[in-house]
């Protein structure tokens, strides 16, 4: 099978990103990476553009030696100079030199003709053959130059002594079709174009970097440059991890091989975000959050009689550790029973009916039901199974920062008897509780009253214990609901039923020992 060599630019193009700037340190740890994941060669930077650049691409070329590092230069000599410096101690000391081809480059950015590009690419590959055994030639902009000029200084640029040809997409605005022409014009119209790599760097102005890298490999490039999560100049580059994986997924297709270990990649990523800043959006192909995670019914139910039915990937594949069923308003009863199984939870089938009903109206509310929610969805089927005297039917709180709290209760007993109340308060729960203690016409004392959230995030459930003394009886009760003076409402009055609850059974026993 074709080899397709790994060209990472994370650190130099990648790092082109508005607002990334990696140290030293950083760009060592990534560059550490980037070789274990097994990338070819690694561009660490543009050694002329600053001394800290400098050297970075110095440390990283003395450390990695498993993957050729290469370093950026302008057809400037002061800029191969300086790569020379940086590179020359590297196991494989390798220049990316470049010069811009199109038109709009060519005049009002270079201010130079065809011929002066031309002559400067030429005499620039010329000098830096005198010092580095590989030289990597790239046309910048070259998909919007003219093709016969295109041709001609790739052809020029490779009797100097360019070894790779790089025909990048600078500007993000070809199409994978039309990309794919310029790889086949080049190899029909180009002497000795067999004897050199043909390489593609594809930019993400369109969305369409990774298509287009794609579409080079079926064209004849036998390197691909990009960047982890596609970080880069302006929209991005390709995002090397896809096109890692689409080659392995679709060998079939594409019929080539690569050194990448792909079980590296989720680390590689996370690494890299993490360090640059640049989070990664979670819905992004292969490394993001919900790459793996099945939300709807019908497709979760799929995954657990057969993970193929929606999955083309696995999880491990690309180092992450399993595929994850996410609860939330489109999940079915299938992944429900499976969650709670995992949870260590097992009910009947009625129990987890009445439950499931309760998670589907909580996640109309709610964004994300996390693990903790459903904990909190069974413990408060467990307090709804539980036998009470008294049942919260309606609650209503007034408060402002300068009125009286004041609450106003419904209550229903176990003969479906309402008992309505209001009563006000220092504040919105102790205007509940005075209310509460109007309704049970009993005094109830509060001991403690702790609440807590459930999860994370605004709208987390709330869960309150209290402890109160009725008539003697010391009991502790909880509450769970979305609001907290529900929750506390909720909370007093279970543990007042509890309370009632053992207060009779105690009377019952007695009288059944006289
Ligand atoms: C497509 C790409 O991603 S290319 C890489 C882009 N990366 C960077 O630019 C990051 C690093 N760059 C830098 O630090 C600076 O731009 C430097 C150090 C390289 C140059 O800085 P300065 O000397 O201040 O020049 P400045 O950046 O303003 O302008 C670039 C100059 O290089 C020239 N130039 C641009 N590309 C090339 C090239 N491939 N070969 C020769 N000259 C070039 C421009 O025409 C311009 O020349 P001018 O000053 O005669 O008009
Ligand atoms: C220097 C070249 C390869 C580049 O980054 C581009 O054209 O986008």
């Amino acid at each position: 099978m074709r080899k397709i060599n790994f060209f990472d630019t994370t650190l130099r193009d990648g790092e082109q990103s508005a607002g990334v700037n990696l140290n030293l340190k950083e760009k060592l740890e990534i560059a550490k990476q980037l070789e274990r994941v097994g990338m070819d060669i690694i561009e660490a930077g543009f050694p002329a553009s600053s001394p800290g650049d400098f050297r970075s691409v110095q440390e990283i070329a003395r450390t990695i030696k498993n993957s050729s590092v290469t370093g950026l230069a302008r057809s400037v000599k002061g800029d191969i100079d300086a790569a020379w410096e940086a590179l020359k101690d590297g196991a494989e000391p390798r220049l990316h030199t470049f010069i811009a081809t199109s038109p709009v480059h060519r005049e009002y950015k270079l201010k130079m003709t065809k011929e002066q590009v031309i002559e400067r690419a030429v005499e620039s590959v010329k000098y830096a053959a005198k010092f580095f055994p590989i030289i990597q030639w790239s046309a910048e902009d070259a998909c919007r130059t003219e093709l016969d000029f295109l041709a001609e200084i790739v052809e020029k640029v490779i009797e100097a002594g360019a070894k790779v040809i790089n025909i990048p997409d600078t500007v993000g605005y070809i199409t994978p079709i039309e990309y794919g022409k310029i790889f086949e014009y080049l190899k029909q119209n180009v002497k000795n174009i067999d004897q050199v790599i043909l390489s593609a760097h594809c930019h993400d102005d369109l969305g369409m970097a990774v298509a287009n890298a794609l579409s080079a490999v079926e064209h004849g490039a036998g390197q691909i440059e990009g960047t982890i999560n596609g970080i880069g100049e302006r929209a991005g580059n390709s995002a090397l991890e896809e096109v890692a994986v689409a080659l392995y997924i679709r060998k079939d297709y594409y019929k080539v091989e690569t050194n990448i270990r792909l079980n590296e990649i989720k680390r590689t990523s996370d690494l890299v975000s993490k360090l640059t800043g640049m989070i990664v959006p979670p819905n992004k192909a292969i490394v993001g959050k919900n790459a793996f995670a099945h939300e709807s019914g019908i497709h979760q139910d799929g995954v657990l009689k057969e993970k193929t039915t929606y999955e083309i990937i696995s999880p491990e594949l690309v180092g992450v550790q399993s595929n994850s069923l996410v609860l939330g308003k489109h999940s079915g009863r299938h992944a429900f029973r499976v969650k709670l199984k995992e949870l260590g939870f097992t009910m009947d089938e009625e129990a987890t009916n009445r439950l499931f009903t309760a998670f589907k109206e909580l996640s109309e509310k709610k964004k994300e039901l996390t693990e903790d929610d459903l904990v909190a969805l069974v413990l408060e089927e467990q307090l709804t199974g539980e036998e009470g005297t008294y049942e919260l039917a309606a609650l209503q709180v007034t408060y402002g920062t300068t009125g009286v709290p004041s609450a106003t209760v419904t209550l229903k007993t176990k003969e479906n008897e309402e008992i309505q109340e209001a009563a006000t308060g220092n504040g919105s729960v102790e205007a509940i509780y005075n209310t509460l203690e109007r309704c049970l016409k009993q005094s109830v004392t509060l001991l403690d009253y702790r609440i807590q959230s459930n999860s994370g995030g605004r709208d987390a459930l709330a869960q309150v214990y209290v402890k109160v003394n009725v008539d003697g009886i010391e009991m502790g009760g909880r509450g769970i609901a979305q609001d907290v003076l529900e929750a506390s409402a909720k909370a007093y009055l279970n543990a007042v039923n509890r309370a009632i609850l053992l207060k009779h059974t105690a009377k019952e026993k007695h009288q059944a020992t006289v």
